[in-house]
Parts: C-alpha cells; sequence; structure tokens
C-alpha cells in the first residue's frame, strides 16, 4: 500500500493513505542500516500490521523527486511566498530572496498578496505586474472578501506546497479559507500549524484532500542567499533573458558595463526598478561574501 508520510516523531512516520486515514508507521531495520532515513514528504510503500490500530511497516521509500534542508522535506512541487499588501508592508527584497534561494533549489515559486481588501487595485495590480512581467506567477487575495481564493485553490490542488511568508501576513488566515474542510476535519488548523511552528522544530505536512498537501514554514524576517556565484544570479532574472544577448559582452552581468541593453531597458521602464535594486544589492552581497 502506498502513502505519504506526513510527519515523523520519536521513530514513528505517520503515513496518509488517501481514502483510508493516517497509519502510525515503523521503519524496518534494513533503512537504518542503509543509513536512509525516511523524511516528511516521502512517498513510501507500507503494510499494514494491525487494520485496527492503524499500525504498520515502511517497506520502502519510492525514489524522491527532491528535498529541501530547511524545512525538511522531501517530493515538494512548489513554494508559494505570501506576503500583504497592506500590513505588515512588503518587503520586496525579502521576497526576491526567498524566490531566488527556491529557484536555486529547482522549486517553483508562486506568489500570493493577501489582504487586497486593504489595499487600492490599482496599486495591487502594479506590484503583481512587475512579477509577471518576469514570469512569475501571481494570485492577490483576501481572506475578508474571498478575493482571488478560487484561483489560488486551484493552484495549490493535488500538490505539495511549502508555504513561506513573515509573520503576521495571514498565512494561516488563507490555509484556512482555502480548505474549510481541512480545518473541521484536523481540529484548528491554524492552531496546529502555529503549534508546530512555536513549539517543535520537526516539519509537517497538512492533508487538504486529494492528494494537495502543505506544509507551513516558521516565519522570516530575513534570509540568507543561497550559495551560488554572482555571475549566475542573472540567470535567475527571466525579464533580463531576452536583452542578454545583445549587451555588447558576452557574460555581461548588467551593473557596470557599457553598452548593456538589460540598463537600456530598465531606463525605459521595461524592468522593474524594484527588482533590478534588488538584484544589484544580491551581486554585491555575494561579491563581499566571497572575499571572506
Ligand atoms: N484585512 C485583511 N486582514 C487579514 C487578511 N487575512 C488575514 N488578516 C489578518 O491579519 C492578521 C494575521 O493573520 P494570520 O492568519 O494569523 O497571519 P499569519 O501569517 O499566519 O501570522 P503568524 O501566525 O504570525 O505567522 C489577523 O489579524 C488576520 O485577521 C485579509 O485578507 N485582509
Ligand atoms: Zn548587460
Amino acid at each position: 500500500m502506498q502513502g505519504k508520510i506526513i510527519r515523523g516523531i520519536a521513530g514513528f512516520y505517520y503515513v496518509n493513505i488517501e481514502q483510508k486515514g493516517i497509519i502510525e508507521c515503523k521503519a524496518k531495520g534494513i533503512f537504518r542500516n542503509r543509513k536512509e532515513k525516511p523524511l516528511v514528504g516521502d512517498d513510501v510503500e507500507i503494510e499494514i500490521l494491525d487494520e485496527e490500530k492503524k499500525a504498520g511497516n515502511i517497506i520502502t521509500i519510492l525514489p524522491r523527486k527532491n528535498r529541501l534542508i530547511r524545512p525538511a522535506v522531501a517530493n515538494v512541487d512548489q513554494a508559494v511566498v505570501i506576503f500583504a499588501l497592506s500590513y505588515p508592508k512588503p518587503n520586496l527584497n525579502l521576497l526576491d530572496r526567498f524566490w531566488l534561494s527556491m529557484e536555486q533549489q529547482e522549486i517553483p515559486t508562486i506568489i500570493c498578496f493577501n489582504k487586497s481588501d486593504d489595499c487600492p487595485p490599482k496599486e495591487a495590480a502594479a506590484l503583481a505586474a512587475n512579477y509577471e512581467k518576469s514570469g512569475i506567477t501571481v494570485f492577490i487575495t483576501s481572506t475578508k472578501t474571498g478575493d482571488g481564493i478560487a484561483d489560488f485553490r486551484k493552484a495549490l490542488s493535488g500538490k505539495t506546497t511549502v508555504f513561506a511568508g513573515p509573520s503576521g501576513v495571514g498565512k494561516s488566515s488563507v490555509m484556512n479559507t482555502l480548505f474549510p474542510e481541512a480545518k473541521m476535519e484536523t481540529g484548528e488548523i491554524s492552531e496546529k500549524i502555529k503549534r508546530g511552528k512555536h513549539t517543535t522544530r520537526h516539519s509537517e505536512l497538512f492533508y487538504l484532500g486529494e492528494d494537495t498537501y502543505v506544509m507551513d514554514t516558521p516565519g522570516f524576517t530575513s534570509l540568507e542567499l543561497p550559495k551560488i556565484e554572482k555571475e549566475e544570479i542573472k540567470d535567475y532574472y527571466p525579464e533580463f533573458m531576452e536583452y542578454r544577448d545583445q549587451c555588447r559582452f558576452l557574460g555581461c552581468v548588467h551593473i557596470h558595463e557599457p553598452d548593456c541593453c538589460v540598463k537600456e531597458a530598465l531606463e525605459q521602464g521595461m524592468i522593474s526598478k524594484a527588482r533590478y535594486e534588488n538584484y544589484k544589492q544580491f551581486y554585491e552581497e555575494i561579491s563581499t561574501r566571497r572575499k571572506y
């Protein structure tokens, strides 16, 4: 029987089986011998030992698509970074950092700007456009009015998604609004998520029905840039792509070089100034970091 590990505590792994529920499993000795440790998010093959007690054994870990270190989770389909449109004011530098860090790990990332009820629609649309121009998917939502929730929900359906965002942007509210039935099934999802966040360090997936899983990560206020070369950062900016072959220098990083088409596009307003300024800052940050 096949399922997914949703949490692991003290040698027990809790495996969710579609239509059947959660089975408490032990990992058989073979894994310990091979130093192969099951991870939250792993798809596993299990055998049921006791139907009534819902107890079983993990027999095989199916091949992992990917794994994140922080939070520790396997088989992530995508990440969602949530910011509020009003309060706390969106920190776009942090947003771009997060996006860069996820993309570098090959995890597709989408953006959710919440609290649209508290922001002039024009302002929200302009902000979203900066990212959409770069080929990034943006959802604008409000848990107060329900704006954008149905579309956002579709984007999560059937996937395993890691949520991240600073404290107070409405992560718990969004999850509760997206999946009210999960709230009923699992008790207070927001309470559970909060508890997981503040009192324990282990990661936990929440099953929201129909092969849909989410994981909340602790609200972050800063984020170290991933370990990449400064010359590589530009490759994570899809909006630079169409210009890069036109720059005078091969391998132009679009900062100090003459005849740089990215800088020209910036001056003509084709590229978001905020995104570019963050790019420059990341470049400089990595340059100085490499001196140490
Ligand atoms: N105006 C407005 N307020 C919202 C919206 N969504 C959430 N809030 C409010 O924002 C505050 C924070 O919401 P939470 O859901 O607790 O935010 P969180 O991101 O989970 O916060 P942490 O648990 O601290 O990480 C609460 O007072 C919510 O009522 C929204 O769409 N519009
Ligand atoms: Zn250039």
